[in-house]
C-alpha cells in the first residue's frame, strides 16, 4: 500500500507571550534556530504513517491540538521539531470560508479555490454542473460570499473539493455547519469516497462520525497520542475516560467496603481467560466481555453467624448511571456451601446486550434480610465489539417491511 503521509517526531511549541521581556526571549531564541524556551507545548512526539485507503478519525478534548495537529500536516504551520512528508493530492476543507475571497460571487470563487486545488480549466468546466448541483444554492451563486450564510458557505466549499477529486481529504467540524440534508449529503459522498479508494483525515467531536467514517482513530491528550488503532475501541476508551472524569468530578464514589461488617464478599470473578486473551490485555485491571456473549460471575460470600448472606449485583456505566441490578432469591435459589459460613454463587448474564464501552461490575453482600448492603467488590469491565446504535443496552428489534 502507498504511504501518503509520514510525519515524524512533531512537536509545536507555542512561545508564552503575555510580557514584553517573554517575547523578546522567544523571538531571540527562536533567531539562534531553537525552540521558544518555556512556551506551551501544543504538540509533543507526534509520529503517523497514513496509506492510501485508510480513514483516520481524530479525537480529543477542546485544546488537545488537533487543528494544530491538522494544520502542520496541511503546511499552514510549520513544525517546532520533526519532519512531515506528505505525497498526495490533499483538498483540506478546515475553517469556514478559508480560501474564499468574500468581495467575489461564489462562481468567481469556484474558479479560484479549483485552480489551487489543481483543477485546470477544461476538468473545471466539465464538472462545473456536478459542483452546482452539489453546492445547491441557487442564484446566490452569483452574489458575493460575503451575503451567505455559513451553511452556504460550507455547501460551496464541500461541492469544490468533491470536485476535485482528491486523494486525500482533510476535514473537520467544518461539516456540522450544513443543515442535516446536507450533512447527510456529505457523509454519502465520503462514503463513496472512501469505497473508491480515497483516503481521510477526520476531526471530529462526534463520535457517531468518527465511527461510521473512520476504520481507525487516534485520541490525543495533551498534544500527544493517548491512543491510535481501531476507531471503535479507541472511541470507547476516550468516552469512557470522559464518563469517569465526570463522575470524579461529580461525585466521590461512595463505597460500602464493609472491613467491619459481618457479611462481606471474600471474592468475585468475572468472564473467562480466553476472552482476556482473545480481546489482547490493554489493561489487566479490566476484564473483557464480548458484547452478546454468556458473563458468568461467581460470587464468594461470607456469614459468620450460620446465615445465608443474600447476594445482589449491579451494573453502573463508567459515568455512574445505573444499567440494572438484581439481588438473588435465595427462597428460589441454594448456594454451594464451601466450608463454615463461606457460600459460592453462580450467576450467568446470557448473551450480555451492553453496548460496547466501560462500566462498573459490583458484587455486593446483603444482610439475610436482604435490606442492608454490608459489603461490595466492584470490578471494572470493557464489552468489547463494534456496534454503530445508540444507548447502553442492545435491545432486540428489527425493521419490519411494509409487506409484513
Ligand atoms: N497561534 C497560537 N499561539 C498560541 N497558542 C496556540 C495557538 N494556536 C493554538 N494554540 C493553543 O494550542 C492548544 C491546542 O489548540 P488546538 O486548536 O489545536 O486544539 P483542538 O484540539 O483543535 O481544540 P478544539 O477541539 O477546541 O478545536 C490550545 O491550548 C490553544 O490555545
Amino acid at each position: 500500500m502507498r504511504r501518503l503521509a509520514r510525519i515524524q517526531g512533531v512537536s509545536k511549541v507555542y512561545p508564552r507571550l503575555s510580557r514584553p521581556r517573554e517575547r523578546f526571549a522567544a523571538f531571540a531564541s527562536v533567531l539562534a534556530g531553537g525552540s521558544p524556551r518555556n512556551g506551551a507545548h501544543v504538540l509533543e512526539g507526534i509520529d503517523l504513517e497514513l496509506f492510501a485507503g485508510e480513514s483516520l478519525g481524530i479525537v480529543g478534548e477542546n485544546g488537545a491540538g488537533k487543528s494544530t495537529l491538522l494544520k502542520v500536516l496541511t503546511g499552514v504551520i510549520r513544525p517546532t521539531t520533526g519532519t512531515v512528508e506528505m505525497d498526495a493530492r490533499v483538498a483540506a476543507l478546515l475553517e469556514l470560508g478559508a480560501g474564499f475571497q468574500p468581495e467575489f460571487s461564489g462562481m468567481d470563487n469556484i474558479r479560484m479555490k479549483a485552480s489551487l486545488l489543481g483543477l485546470g480549466r477544461r476538468e473545471l468546466a466539465e464538472r462545473m454542473d456536478d459542483i452546482l448541483a452539489f453546492a445547491d444554492i441557487g442564484e446566490y451563486i452569483h452574489e458575493p460570499v460575503k451575503h451567505y450564510s455559513s451553511g452556504m458557505v460550507v455547501r460551496l466549499g464541500f461541492a469544490v473539493v468533491a470536485a476535485s477529486r482528491p486523494e486525500l481529504l482533510i476535514t473537520d467540524e467544518v461539516l456540522a455547519v450544513g443543515d442535516e440534508s446536507f450533512q447527510k449529503k456529505c457523509i454519502r459522498w465520503i462514503d463513496g469516497f472512501l469505497n473508491d479508494g480515497g483516503t481521510l483525515i477526520l476531526v471530529s467531536h462526534s463520535m457517531y462520525l468518527v465511527q461510521k467514517l473512520c476504520k481507525h482513530a487516534l485520541w490525543l491528550q495533551d498534544g500527544r497520542v493517548r491512543a491510535h488503532g481501531d476507531a471503535h475501541t479507541v472511541v470507547q476508551d476516550y468516552l469512557a475516560w470522559h464518563e469517569s472524569r465526570e463522575v470524579e468530578r461529580k461525585t466521590e464514589v461512595t463505597r460500602r467496603k464493609g472491613e467491619h461488617a459481618i457479611y462481606r464478599v471474600d471474592a468475585m470473578t468475572l468472564g473467562d481467560d480466553a476472552d482476556q486473551d482473545a480481546a489482547g490485555v490493554l489493561d489487566e485491571h479490566v476484564i473483557n466481555v464480548p458484547m452478546g456473549k454468556d458473563l458468568d460471575v461467581e460470587l464468594v460470600l461470607h456469614g459468620p453467624d450460620g446465615r445465608v448472606p443474600v447476594p445482589m449485583f449491579g451494573i453502573v456505566r463508567n459515568d455512574g448511571t445505573p444499567v440494572y441490578g438484581a439481588a438473588a432469591d435465595l427462597d428460589q435459589y441454594a448456594p454451594e456451601t464451601l466450608s463454615e459460613g463461606v457460600y459460592r454463587f453462580r450467576l450467568r448474564l446470557p448473551a450480555l446486550a451492553l453496548m460496547p464501552g466501560r462500566y462498573q461490575f459490583r458484587g455486593h453482600a446483603l444482610d439475610p434480610e436482604g435490606l442492608r448492603v454490608c459489603d461490595t467488590e466492584e470490578r471494572e469491565i470493557r464489552v468489547t465489539g463494534a456496534c454503530n446504535d445508540l444507548g447502553v443496552v442492545r435491545l432486540a428489534h428489527e425493521w419490519v417491511g411494509p409487506d409484513e
